[in-house]
């Protein structure tokens, strides 16, 4: 049984995990940490890791990236594997993710729906064959609450490709001041907000008289859950490093 610390356990995903834990057997929650502390389930939740007064046997977090810091601190004191959902880091904030690796187990993805990991391998080798010579633009589209953009896997998705292209490629966010054409070198990064969308990514390739899509729709936000219980599930009893989908899969 692998008993998690549900981070943002009162936010739209801790709720979703809440459910789809309650329909397993294999894990529970046994706390959560949210700003908002009023409790829907026989678990307490504090308002910040430093009073939380329980353990469990991995963090599990979808909540915002002011949390960083002080759910490390306590994942490095009581040597806690953390699962990282959570969007929006800043680069440094990432350099500090990969160091709290070397002493635990860190499961770290802005995406945890299968779907969207295979649109990664085959934006990758699509890359592979045309890049250099069509244009590479990702679209992203979300609900009208997400605080967040571009999406974490919007980039993600751009960051596989970069590397594939050996990091000859500038972002480019936002089109309105450019009194410019296109450069050739560059991924146009594109953010959609509207409703209720669970989430889209869509990377096209435009060529000379053609045009390839690679297209995810996610249809509900409980394919982030079960990845997110199942990475959690995987990472009870791992060595310290650096995971994500393709090494759970
Ligand atoms: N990797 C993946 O597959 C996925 C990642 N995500 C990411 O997960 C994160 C959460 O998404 P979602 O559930 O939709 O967002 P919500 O805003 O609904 O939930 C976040 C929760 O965290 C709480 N919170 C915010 N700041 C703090 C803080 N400083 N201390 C404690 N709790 C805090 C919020 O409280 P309050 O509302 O009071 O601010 C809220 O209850 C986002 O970054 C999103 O992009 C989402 C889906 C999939
Ligand atoms: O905020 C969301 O909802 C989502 N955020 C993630 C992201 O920023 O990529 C993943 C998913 O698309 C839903």
């Amino acid at each position: 049984m692998t008993k998690i610390i549900l981070s943002g356990a009162n936010g739209k995903m801790g709720k979703v995990i809440a459910r789809c834990t309650e329909e397993r057997n294999d894990c529970e929650i046994v706390a959560g940490v949210d700003l908002n502390t009023q409790a829907y389930s026989d678990f307490d939740i504090y308002p910040s890791f430093s009073e939380c007064g329980e353990s469990g046997d991995v963090i599990v977090d979808f909540s915002n990236p002011a949390v960083l810091d002080g759910m490390l601190d306590y994942a490095l004191k009581t040597n806690t594997p953390v699962v990282i959902a959570t969007t929006g880091y800043s680069p440094e904030q990432i350099e500090k993710i990969q160091k709290a690796a070397e002493q635990i187990p860190v499961f770290f993805s802005f995406n945890m729906s299968l779907g969207v990991n295979l649109l990664v391998s085959l934006a990758k080798k699509a890359a592979e064959v045309l890049g250099g010579q069509f244009d590479i633009e990702i679209i992203e589209k979300h609900h009208n609450q997400k605080i967040d953009a571009p999406s974490g896997t919007a980039l993600m998705i751009a960051d596989a490709i970069n590397d594939t292209l050996d990091q000859t490629q500038k972002y480019m966010y936002d089109r309105h001041a450019q009194r410019k054409k296109r450069d050739k070198n560059e991924i146009g990064i594109h953010s959609v907000r509207g409703g209720t969308i669970v989430g889209e990514h869509e990377v096209i390739f435009a060529g000379h008289d053609e045009l390839l899509s690679l297209k995810h729709q996610a249809m509900s936000k409980e394919i982030f859950a079960v990845g997110a219980v199942n990475a959690a599930v995987f990472l009870k009893g791992k060595p310290a490093g650096i995971y994500d989908m393709g090494k759970m899969i």
